[in-house]
């Protein structure tokens, strides 16, 4: 066998001379800037240097002559003198910086400059962009060129060169002799053609005026006659397919959003729920006609989303690829779209959710009690010491010798590890429980045999004064605020005092349990307290079950702000056992429609789906929208199986099987660990499992599948099982005035309308007992509405949505109210529905007679 050796004078490969080091200065620029602990300081450096930069400018208008000389002979005499001499309200610098921003350069455009360090500024500091950076340095560089071109124009004409050429700067002043001696006063012209190119290009002038073109056609009357064939899907215009209008819709929000007009913000987003839904029909009706037209070379262009989901495998759970008839048609519109939405994105930045109430102020850790926890009652030496010798002493009187012993003190127990002579056997020692309680007269002994890990034995004794965690320390504790999960829940703290803080969106549902009065409430009020801290309503939202009816009471107040219900309840905390049903099919409604959207936008779960929503890559147009996570929390599920068993377990099971891609995720407490309660569908779903003290053991294999539960100490003592894992936690203390105080703060500042819309479901029974809906119930806007329908001579939801201004939900409401009326027929599929009026005197006469009017 040969074996090629390298030649002694063979030439030396190129990468070793490559690899040989350098010394090169390297900086870390990510690090200088990103750090977390660089950046305020570097965000008021900007802010700082844009305000001496814009006084410095506006100081240079009244001083700039006089400090001209000052500037000229800079060199020759020492900065002392020059700073006497010099007038600018910023000294030297600031006539030095002036000379060339103004004088030099852009003259009084200069003074549009600052703007963008102050922004940059901002945005590092506070993390927030007051406007999109973008976008604005780049009207700025424009402005202030273009400025000073005009204000060049504006003195050459006007022969005033020698006291006012420093507003030109030297780019206007220099630029516009040339452009005179070509075009002598035209030279205007090129001026005003610059700033023309520049918004038709950058504010999309074009579908300003397509929009206003449209709205204004939308706005003249629709004969009658020419309505009656036409189906759900309205206006077919090939103009009003066109996406540029799609981006003036968004665009008109986004620029209410920044002018931070709260008012019209909403409405806006009304109008342009209403418009998207509507377009999302009038797209689908243009996309199924394009299908048909479209050119060969377009269709087989592909979708850049569609090939990573393939390259990533069938995604989890329902997620499927889209048939191919639709793929094949998708491209064309698709890339459309892209552009689009790429435009959208150059000009508005990316989207973000926490805009819809901007003002939103999370609540500040003094709301909670400010009680340390007590550290003072802490377990003493002495407690210490005489547990050890007891521990031995016992172990020893069975004939168990100790080779070593160390206690690490908990919150509520002390865990003792011992390390056995070699030859114990480890079931010996578990044997022992009983005994080693008796000797140590304490409640409560856990013995973990063998620790997992460790090659220990443990031995959990209970302090005899045990601490209180109390709330505000664990959630001002900087592992908390800086935990960067989805759902970060602070469950507890360990043995070794560490708080443990898990991921809610990666558990990905919670299974609670416990006997009366050891600490599930409050465990559930924790969960809550700590979401709501970290999320901001615009990404959050709970769906909240109380049985018991007084648990939940006091998140009512949140009810605008982080609560989601069904659209026809007034209560938004759940306590009636139907309700309860109704609300849990319109959550597994809620994620079926999340599946279509992830579907057609062709991403696997929720954070991708929102990730890509606010790169605005998805067209609200088409049903896109942000997907807040939602938490359904039920205080007492065995309350709810025994009233209403597979109506509720069915749902549950459902949610817990498929929700969590789309972001629902379930926390259920239950005071009975019963298989009846807990049955093995429900369990099988719920891989995290926490048990506070149950009554016995057979309760705790329930929850936990191993023994355990029994012997915790109550008032919060719990234990977590992830994964065939298992933790001993001290659950934080919340008491009601903090949630009062945490609520009242939220639950005081400006909120949504109403709160968030769950899916309308209606029981069978509903559906039977639909004729005998009472008047009372039916929808203020009733009877516009059904006017509307007859005028238009056409049943459609989305016509609802337009002239009236209404969201999706509430248009759908009030048309199912019309089908009750008789006044348009039953739901026909994509067709829209039939109009039983033919005149409006006939509906009329009927709304009379109905006691409606
Ligand atoms: N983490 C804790 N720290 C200290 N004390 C606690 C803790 N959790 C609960 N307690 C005490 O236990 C009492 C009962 O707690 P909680 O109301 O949460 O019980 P529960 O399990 O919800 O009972 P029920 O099922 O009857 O509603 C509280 O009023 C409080 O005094």
């Amino acid at each position: 066998m040969s074996v090629n050796k390298p030649r002694a004078n063979a030439p030396r490969p190129k990468e070793t001379e490559e690899k040989r080091p350098r010394f090169r200065v390297s900086l870390d620029w990510e690090h200088i800037f990103k750090s977390p602990k660089n950046t305020l300081s570097w965000g008021t450096f900007f802010i700082i240097l844009s305000i001496i930069l814009e006084v410095s400018f506006f100081s240079h208008i009244v001083t700039g002559l006089s400090d001209q000389s000052v500037i000229d002979s800079l060199g020759n005499e020492s900065i002392r003198d020059a700073g006497r001499q010099t007038r600018n309200f910023f000294g030297v610098l600031g006539a030095v910086l002036s000379h060339f921003f103004v004088y030099r350069w852009f003259g009084i455009g200069a003074l549009l400059i600052p703007v963008v360090p102050f922004m940059a500024g901002w945005k590092m500091a506070f993390g927030k962009e007051l406007l999109p950076l973008g976008k604005v340095t780049k009207e700025v560089i424009f402005f202030a060129l273009w400025t000073s071109l005009l204000m060049g124009y504006v003195i050459l004409m006007s022969n005033t060169e020698s006291n006012l050429s420093f507003m030109a700067g030297g780019i206007g002043y220099i630029s516009n002799i040339y452009l005179f001696d070509w075009l002598k006063w035209g030279s205007i012209i090129p001026i005003i053609f610059a700033l023309f190119v520049f918004s038709v290009s950058f504010y999309n002038v074009k579908s300003v005026i397509d929009t206003w073109q449209q709205n204004k056609a939308a706005r003249e009357p629709e004969p009658v006659e020419q309505q009656e064939e036409i189906p759900e899907v309205e206006v077919p215009a090939e103009a009003e397919i066109e996406p540029v209008h799609e981006s003036s819709i968004v665009a008109v929000v986004n620029d209410t959003y920044d002018d931070d007009d709260e008012e019209t913000e909403e409405e806006a987003g009304e109008l342009v729920e209403a418009e998207a839904a509507e377009m999302k029909v009038t797209m689908l009706a243009a996309s199924e006609r394009k299908e048909v037209a479209m050119p060969l070379e377009m269709a087989v262009k592909s979708d850049p989303v569609i090939p990573v989901l393939q390259a990533a495998g069938p995604p989890s759970l329902e997620l499927e690829l889209e048939d191919t008839t639709h793929a094949e048609s998708a491209p064309a519109e698709d890339l459309e779209d892209e552009d689009v939405n790429a435009t959208i994105l150059r000009e508005f930045g990316q989207y973000d959710p926490q805009l819809d109430l901007p003002s939103y102020q999370f609540p500040n850790i003094g709301l909670l009690n400010d009680a340390i926890d007590n550290q003072h009652e802490k377990v003493t030496q002495e407690e210490l010491e005489s547990n050890k010798i007891r521990i031995v002493e016992t172990l020893g009187s069975y004939g168990i010798n100790i080779s070593k012993i160390k206690a690490t003190i908990g919150p509520t127990v002390t865990l003792y590890e011992i390390i056995p002579e070699a030859g114990v056997r480890i079931s010996k020692i578990k044997n022992l429980e009983g005994d080693i309680a008796l000797s140590l007269a304490a409640l409560g002994i856990r013995i973990i045999a063998p620790m997992p890990g460790r090659g220990t034995i443990g031995i959990e004794v209970p302090n005899k004064n045990r601490e209180t965690v109390f709330i505000r320390s664990v959630l001002s504790n900087e592992r908390f605020l800086k935990a960067n999960y989805d759902l970060p829940v602070v469950l507890g703290k360990t043995i070794s005092n560490d708080i443990h803080i898990a991921d809610l969106a990666k558990m990905p549902h919670l299974l609670m349990a416990g006997a009366t009065g050891q600490g599930k409430s409050v465990g559930l009020n924790v969960i809550l307290a700590s979401l709501i801290y970290k999320k901001h309503p615009a990404e959050l939202k709970f769906v909240l079950v109380d049985p018991k009816k007084v648990e939940l009471t006091l998140f009512n107040k949140l009810e605008r702000h982080f609560l989601a219900k069904l659209p026809n309840s007034e209560e938004a905390i759940i306590t009636d056992t139907k309700k309860v049903i109704f609300t849990l099919n319109s959550l597994c409604i809620e994620m079926d429609s999340r599946y279509d959207l992830l579907k057609e936008a062709a991403v696997r779960n929720l954070k991708e789906y929102n990730a890509k929503f606010a790169q605005r890559r998805l067209n609200p147009e088409k049903g896109h929208r942000f997907l807040p996570y939602i938490v359904l929390v039920i205080d007492e599920l065995a309350d709810l199986m025994m009233t209403a068993g597979k109506e509720v377990e069915t749902p549950i099971a459902r949610l817990a099987q498929l929700a969590r891609a789309v972001g629902i995720h379930l926390v259920v407490a239950t005071q009975r660990p019963s298989v009846k309660v807990i049955t093995g569908l429900i369990k099988a779903n719920f891989p995290a499992r926490l048990s506070f003290r149950v009554t016995s053991s057979i309760d705790s294999r329930t929850i936990l599948d191993m023994g355990g539960a029994e012997q915790l100490v109550g008032q919060g003592d719990m234990l977590l099982a992830i994964n065939s894992e298992v933790i001993r936690l001290q659950c934080p203390f919340i008491d009601t005035r903090e949630i009062e105080d945490v609520c009242d703060y939220i639950g005081g500042q400006r909120g949504y309308d109403e709160a968030y819309a769950l899916p309308e479901y209606e029981g069978e029974d509903a559906a039977e007992g639909r004729g005998e809906l009472n008047p009372d119930d039916f929808d203020g806007l009733l009877p516009d509405a059904a006017r509307l329908i007859v005028t238009h001579q056409q049943g459609s939801t989305s016509l609802i949505q337009r002239k009236m201004k209404l969201g999706y939900n509430r248009a759908g409401r009030i048309m199912d109210q019309l089908e009750v009326l008789g006044v348009v027929g039953p739901f026909t599929g994509s067709k829209a529905r039939d109009v039983m009026f033919h005149d409006l005197s006939g509906l009329e006469e009927h709304l009379r007679v109905m006691g409606i009017s």
